[in-house]
């Protein structure tokens, strides 16, 4: 051992929770591979998971054995050193529930504690195994009212002898809150809403008495009133306090919502409970008065600092809207903040870190189309950010984009007709970031995606960073750039190295001071989550959970084509001199199609079109182009035209496609089909373009 990296104790073996501590730092002081050797790194073992859909998983690792989760909540045990299968846990996720979540049927992975591994499944139960068997010891049932969507897509955290977990839905209207079980037993501990309810709240209760005076006319509960709990939360046991990041308003338009008015407490907020009571402690607004799926529902981090000559315990978020904050974890005092990412929906943080909304540049319920930047994709998502204490810095995988709004009003929601109208109480789009100085949009500026121009000009305009940011100065120290938006988390280690998964299907190493490329691998697909690394037996290794999906291919699927990625789900596994080889890449089929139907009616493309809009697009792709994850329907073979009906009635839910009986006629069903046959005719006329053009 060399003295620039002497040697790591055995504590470090470990990678016992979500960001490896409680302080969610997913920093490893490991050492051995650094950045001298780093070129050596190769693959130890591979292990395929059944499921293709998105891998978002960040394993734990405790004694040599890996604990991870893949699509449908499924559970996993490995031998760390191997790969070697040790146990596989199904809760048999009823298929069915695909269209319940809005964002992929994913899971971020599991805690485990005591010889108990704790798993939230996409049908909203909190589950203990036992970490030897996969046997289950208990299961509770978290969601309060399964008449509304909410989902588990979360990794469980521990905190003061409770297992505590949210869930998500605000995209369809619920309203959230994080329960805490006791660990042992599976009984119900604490309760924390979000966000108030129809009744007055009771007298003892300061959070809602905080909240309810935030909140305006008496809609909210009907839609819910968002503040999902879907991802992060981190624990303090010094402080006892457990930190709950808070997500966006439901329904996402703040003037069907609250009237127009207020700050709509907790929405996009990091709340301070207490951990063992889950009474309200502090809480700090990132986004007032939310309307653009602005969540603060990111990684947080707890660390130690000195600023300005005075030690500090901070927490720090990058949330959706751009800015990084970096806040006194005690009180929940604001420290400091800056943009990361470009931003005209505020004209920067007044002294307490409260956002200054332009509500001219972003609040659509004037009526007006806006055109805001971050997306609702967000300056940064779940994918996780980590921080290394050597260099100070913390690594953020960052989304550049924008998206337009334009309200609707109920009654016009029929004749809305274009996506997110029903589910949202606006008009969606995805746009080109905005530049300073640029005229308001016209409705005339929306993106058509069916032209293939527009998707062009919109792929190249939505790019990713990887941005090593210092949270005390408040600026970018180094930055690498992506061809396109969901490249993974990052992991930050004592080798002084930084890794990061990208969309476009690598797996890299840089150099944490200053970003330089040190070595990288294909990884065959599109790797989204957080990348960890442990010690088994003196060896060091470093492994990522890869599998294209999300909310990027689904949601956006003509835009994320451009990854070249394939859903191809596996664990990768790295060592210095590993010689494993991955199977070939999947590669999307380019075969030329085939016509749908042999007439087309134009009045049913019509209805088709706002049919597929609200039932299918946030899965099958706007405008029906397919990201890869689910089928391309305008790739529907003869068998699958001949059965479209059967199938939209239920005949594939064991595979994840939702039974739409009781929300399409058999007319509004046919309408869908002629729709896709319509966007199938606009396929090959494109085909042939291009054979007729080849660059
Ligand atoms: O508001 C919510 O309840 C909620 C839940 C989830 C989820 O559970 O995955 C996502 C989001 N929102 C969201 O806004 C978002 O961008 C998102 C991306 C992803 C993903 O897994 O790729 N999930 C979610
Ligand atoms: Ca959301």
């Amino acid at each position: 051992m060399n003295s620039k990296y002497p040697s790591v104790g055995p504590e470090a073996d470990d990678w016992a929770h979500t960001g490896r501590t409680l302080s969610e730092q997913r920093f490893s002081p490991l050492n051995e591979i650094n950045e001298d050797n780093v070129d050596q790194l190769g693959l130890a073992w591979a292990y395929k998971i059944e499921d293709d859909r998105g891998m978002e998983a960040t394993p734990i690792v405790i004694d040599g054995v890996m604990y991870v989760t893949g699509p449908w909540s499924k559970v996993y045990a490995l031998d760390a050193t191997s790969g070697k299968e040790l146990w596989k846990y199904d809760p048999g996720v009823d298929r069915g529930n695909a269209n319940r979540t809005c964002c992929d049927v994913v899971n971020r992975g599991v805690a485990v504690s005591n010889g108990k591994v704790f798993v939230g499944t996409l049908d909203g139960r909190l589950i203990a195994l036992d970490a030897k068997t996969g046997r289950e010891i208990w299961s509770t049932d978290t969601i309060i009212d399964h008449g509304r969507s909410y989902a588990i897509t979360g990794a469980p955290r521990l905190a003061a002898g409770n297992v505590v977990i949210g869930n998500g839905g605000s995209e369809f209207g619920v309203r959230g809150y994080t329960s805490a079980f006791d660990e042992d037993t599976g009984k119900l501990s604490w309760r924390f809403y979000s966000v108030p309810g129809a009744d007055a709240p009771a007298p003892d209760d300061k959070a809602m008495q905080l909240a309810k005076p935030t909140w305006f006319g008496d809609r909210y509960p009907k839609f819910g009133g968002g503040g999902t709990v879907w991802d992060s939360l981190a624990y303090d046991p010094d402080l006892g306090l457990l930190y709950i990041g808070v997500g966006n308003g439901s329904i996402h338009s703040r003037k069907l919502r609250s009237e127009g008015k207020g700050d709509n407490l907790f929405l996009s907020s990091i709340v301070a409970v207490n951990a063992k009571t889950g009474k309200y402690v502090w809480h700090f607004q990132t986004t007032p008065g939310d309307e653009w799926d602005f969540t603060a529902t990111q990684n947080m981090i707890l660390a130690d600092m000195k600023i300005d000559g005075k030690d500090r315990k901070v927490i720090m978020q990058a949330p959706k809207n751009g800015y990084f904050f970096t806040l006194d974890r005690v009180t929940g005092q604001f420290i400091s903040g800056n943009n990361f990412v470009p931003v005209n929906w505020s004209k920067g943080l007044d002294k307490n870190g409260r956002p200054i909304v332009d509500d001219e540049a972003a609040r659509y319920e004037d009526g007006k189309l806006k055109l805001v930047t971050p997306s609702i994709y967000g300056g940064h998502s779940w994918q996780p950010m980590s921080y290394s204490p050597k260099t100070g810095l913390v690594y953020i995988p960052a989304i550049i984009t924008a998206w337009y709004f334009q309200q609707v009003n109920e009654e016009d929601y029929p004749k809305a007709g274009v996506f997110g109208a029903y589910k949202f109480g606006y008009i969606g789009a995805a746009g080109v970031p905005p530049k300073p100085g640029d005229s308001a949009p016209k409705a005339t500026d929306i993106p058509n995606l069916a032209l293939a121009a527009d998707e062009k000009k919109l792929r190249e305009s939505w790019t990713g960073k990887l941005i090593a940011w210092d949270p005390i100065k408040q600026k970018a120290v180094w930055t690498q750039d992506y061809i396109t938006i969901s490249n993974g988390g990052t992991l930050a280690t004592g080798g002084d190295l930084v890794f990061q998964g990208t969309a476009d299907g690598r797996f890299v190493a840089y150099r944490a001071t200053d970003g330089k490329k040190l070595w990288q691998t294909e990884a065959n697909t599109g790797v989204m989550a957080g990348p960890i690394s442990y010690r088994v037996k003196g060896e060091q290794y470093v492994a990522v959970a890869a599998g294209w999906g999300g909310a990027f291919p689904l949601f956006s699927g003509v835009l994320s084509n451009l990854s070249g990625s394939q859903p191809d789900a596996r664990i990768l596994v790295y060592k210095l001199g590993g010689t494993a080889k991955l199977p070939p890449k999947k590669v999307m089929s380019n075969k030329a199609v085939t016509p749908l139907l042999a007439s087309i009616d134009p009045e049913k493309v019509k209805a088709g079109y706002l049919q597929f809009a609200i039932n299918c697009s946030a899965c099958h792709g706007l405008e029906a182009v397919s990201g890869g994850i689910v089928p391309d329907l305008r790739k529907m073979d003869a068998s699958t035209v001949q059965n479209f009906h059967t199938i939209l009635k239920g005949a594939y839910a064991s595979v994840g496609m939702p039974n739409f009986s009781k929300r399409l006629s058999d007319e509004q069903m046919d309408q869908i089909l002629h729709y896709l046959a319509q966007r199938n005719a606009d396929l090959r006329s494109i085909q042939q373009q291009a054979a007729q053009n080849p660059k």
